[in-house]
């Protein structure tokens, strides 16, 4: 980890080296002012170009330093100062990314010149924190406040030919970046420097600027729900209208302090290092990520164009995966055509925002739309993305084998039926894997690949760098029904419609979880999945329906509570918002405004008067304590059942396709914060008091970590001990 410094010509190259992304580590920051101040010194030098080593400038402060005391001795803005104090030109030399300080450190110099491929940002407000080494300062006065404020407060890596537009960059190259930089630096040699020093300059003024502020906090407030980093990002950029540059910097200092102190940039930071984390899986038997190569994938196929495969499609061609679409006639075939050709042109367009439509074929893969299962002979890798139907997909499996070619890889994209069951009835059970993606699939980042009881190591590695491919986190998890987040999300919902039951209101259960951070509240969430689709699951269990036991009480099966609320929703036709009712009330059919509705209310009072349930009003903290706890106990379970290999995992699979707030961590990072002795009380409290609700009885593993006082999450992997694992 060191910056090193050669001549070329009269320009010194002072090159930042810290593999793999150049992070600005102590020992990094101290090699920099070392080079740049022998640099500046030296009478042969004219000008200086700073770059980045292996192709990229800097991915900003080393994280992993964050929190660690006797890192500051040589601060990031002691270095940015110096550099555009200095009297010689320096030049930013900027190929892959300058990211957050990074970018910082490239504002502080005089002159960028990017390779069109780069990325720069300042995504500080994605791990809990702002800019703090003056780009909450320098980057308003360089673009204006509008512009820096959306990069800021949404933490966007922006493409250079973007960058270049918004004159943060001044000079966008193809090839050979650090050569245009130091032609740059020679061809400005004898130019002044005043107006380039960003911090000397004033930040330009906007007319209306208090609105379009106080608009700024309205709308980040409803975004981003609790999290504390964007409103600071706002209140350090406000400080360039009346604070002088250095105040400002101090105020950044000042913010940073106070956000520390709130816990969330640990807990964006532990989410940060856990998404990298869940791509390193290992398996009991030995298996690696590093040591199994995957088989690399040149052409796919997706059979079904429902919901689900038309995202699929796009998200693999979108990874210029050429992609053969299928479905069963011509009529469900053009309209899945249809529906991917739509979604295809949003990513041209995005393509051409970023400048990439020189990309032959607009570096889109091809997709061929077929209803002949036949085109599939030679692909070598197949998603299965019909409905949820156990029958349906064995039949497609069935056929597959004998069609697909002996070494494609064979994937069933379902929410949580057994891959084993499926792959069982093929020619190459170790070529079968569950791919569960979560809707929209070209949207959503999460990917839960499930790894079958014959799922070889090759194939895990396959899906799991397919993952990545598609720009997703793919999360290893074992199989069992439901997997682990739409397993967890049982108790939860089991919860909300026991609220609901007892004398809460859909909108207010919905907006306690709001106020807690999720991006949508669970009666929300299920008018927009559909309450049918539970009701099915329902009624082929045996729960309701024809096939119920007959003369079973109403609110009981099998000696446990039952609700039979979303049955009966389901029953006089409220199915969410496909349906324009079920929770709320829509403006129509498909429609997504969900307005309280007072057949709602009337219908569970009726419920309550008829069930004589005395009415009780949850406050939020209630609403939130039993909703959190009864997901983190199931995670427990899950735990303890192997089916994820660690806390990290299940909050990887929260934080990324359930809209769970990562400002908080995910929910097991949660139960560490709030503690685990307090989790396990409020569980046996209501377990004792509802001995008929088991979801809710604590979990073995919660108790066993509490009992040794909670360890730090870090523990827990060596505490769950022998299980017999299913990953
Ligand atoms: C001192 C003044 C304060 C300044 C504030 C800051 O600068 S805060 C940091 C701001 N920067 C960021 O938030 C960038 C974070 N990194 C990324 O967004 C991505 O890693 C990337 C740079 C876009 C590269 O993405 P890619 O998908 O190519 O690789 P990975 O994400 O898997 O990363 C590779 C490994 O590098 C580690 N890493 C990345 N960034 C940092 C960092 N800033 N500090 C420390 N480590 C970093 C990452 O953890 C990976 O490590 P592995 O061990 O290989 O898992």
């Amino acid at each position: 980890m060191a910056a090193t410094r050669r001549l070329t010509h009269s320009v010194a190259v002072i090159t930042l080296n810290n593999p793999p992304v150049n992070a600005l580590s102590y020992s990094l920051r101290r090699s920099i002012i070392k080079e740049f101040v022998d640099a500046s010194k030296d009478s042969s030098v004219e000008a200086i170009v700073l770059c980045g080593a292996n192709g990229k400038f800097c991915a900003g402060a080393d994280i992993k330093e964050f929190g660690s005391t006797s890192v500051d001795s040589v601060s990031l803005n002691h270095i940015n100062d110096t550099i555009e104090s200095c009297k010689k030109p320096v030049v930013a030399a900027i190929e892959g990314v300058a990211l957050g300080g990074g970018l910082e450190l490239a504002l502080s110099c005089h002159y960028r010149v990017a390779n069109v491929q780069s990325l720069v940002g300042l995504p500080e407000v994605l791990i809990g924190m702002i800019p703090a080494a003056g780009g909450t300062q320098r980057l308003p006065r360089l673009i204006g406040i509008p512009a820096a404020l959306d990069m800021i407060v949404r933490g966007r890596h922006v493409p250079a030919t973007e960058a270049l537009q918004l004159g943060i960059l001044d000079e966008v190259v193809k090839t050979n970046t650090i050569d245009a930089a130091v032609q740059m630096a020679m061809k400005v040699l004898g130019q002044p420097l005043e107006n380039r020093r960003l911090g000397t300059l004033p930040v330009q003024a906007i007319p209306n600027v208090d609105t379009f502020l106080d608009t700024a906090v309205k709308r980040a407030k409803g975004q981003f729900r609790g999290a504390q980093a964007p409103l600071a990002c706002i209140e350090a950029v406000k400080a360039t209208l009346h604070l002088p540059f250095l105040k400002g910097v101090e105020n950044e200092r000042v913010l940073t302090a106070s956000l520390w102190s709130t816990g969330q940039p640990q807990a964006q930071q532990y989410a940060f290092f856990s998404e990298r984390e869940v791509g390193k899986w290992t398996t009991p038997s030995g298996g690696k990520w590093d040591k199994v190569p995957p088989k690399p994938i040149q052409t796919a196929a997706v059979i079904g164009l429902g919901t689900m495969g038309r995202g699929i499609v796009t998200s693999l061609s979108k990874a210029n995966i050429p992609v053969i679409a299928i479905e069963q006639d011509a009529k469900q075939l053009d309209q899945g055509r249809q529906a991917v050709n739509a979604l295809l042109d949003r990513e041209v367009e995005k393509l051409k925002l970023q400048g990439k439509t020189s990309v032959p074929g607009n570096g889109l893969g091809s997709v061929k739309f077929t209803v002949d299962l036949g085109d599939l002979h030679s692909v070598d890798l197949i998603i299965e993305a019909v409905y949820e139907n156990m029958q349906l997909k064995k039949e497609i499996f069935r056929k597959l084998s004998s069609i697909a070619k002996p070494d494609a890889f064979l994937c069933t994209n379902t929410s949580g039926l057994n891959v084993d069951e499926i792959a069982s009835v093929t020619n190459r059970p170790q070529q079968v894997i569950g791919t569960h993606f979560f809707s929209p699939a070209n949207i959503m980042r999460l990917l839960e690949v499930v790894r079958g009881q014959k799922t070889s190591l090759t194939t895990i590695a396959t899906a799991m760098s397919l993952g990545k491919t598609l720009g997703k986190v793919a999360v290893l998890v074992g199989n069992c029904p439901l997997f682990v987040g739409n397993r967890m999300l049982g108790p939860y919902l089991e919860q909300v419609n026991y609220l609901l039951e007892e004398g809460s209101y859909p909108e207010e259960i919905d907006q306690a979880l709001e106020e807690f951070g999720f991006a949508m509240g669970p009666c929300r969430m299920m008018d927009l999945a559909g309450l049918d689709v539970g009701w099915r699951s329902r009624m082929e269990q045996g729960l309701t329906g024809t096939n119920a036991p007959p003369g079973a009480p109403v609110r009981q099966r099998n000696g446990k509570r039952y609700s039979p609320l979303a049955d009966l929703l389901c029953e006089s036709g409220r199915f969410g918002q496909k349906t324009g009712k079920g929770w709320y009330q829509y403006e129509k059919a498909g429609g997504r405004i969900a307005k309280p509705d007072p057949w709602v209310r009337d219908f569970l009072d009726k419920y309550r008067r008829t069930h004589q349930i005395a009415r009780h009003q949850a406050n939020s903290q209630e609403i939130q304590d039993r909703c959190m706890f009864a997901l983190i106990n199931e995670g427990f379970r899950v735990l303890e059942d192997s089916i994820a290999s660690g806390p990290e995992d299940i909050d990887v699979i929260y934080n990324n396709g359930y809209g769970f707030p990562k400002h908080r961590g995910g929910p097991m990072y949660y139960a560490a914060n709030v503690g685990l002795p307090k989790v396990l009380s409020t569980l046996e409290n209501y377990s004792k008091a509802n001995p008929d609700v088991p979801s809710m009885k604590p979990a073995f593993l919660l108790r066993k970590l509490a009992a040794v006082g909670g360890p730090p999450i870090k523990e827990w992997r060596t505490q769950l001990g022998n299980t017999s694992s299913k990953l």
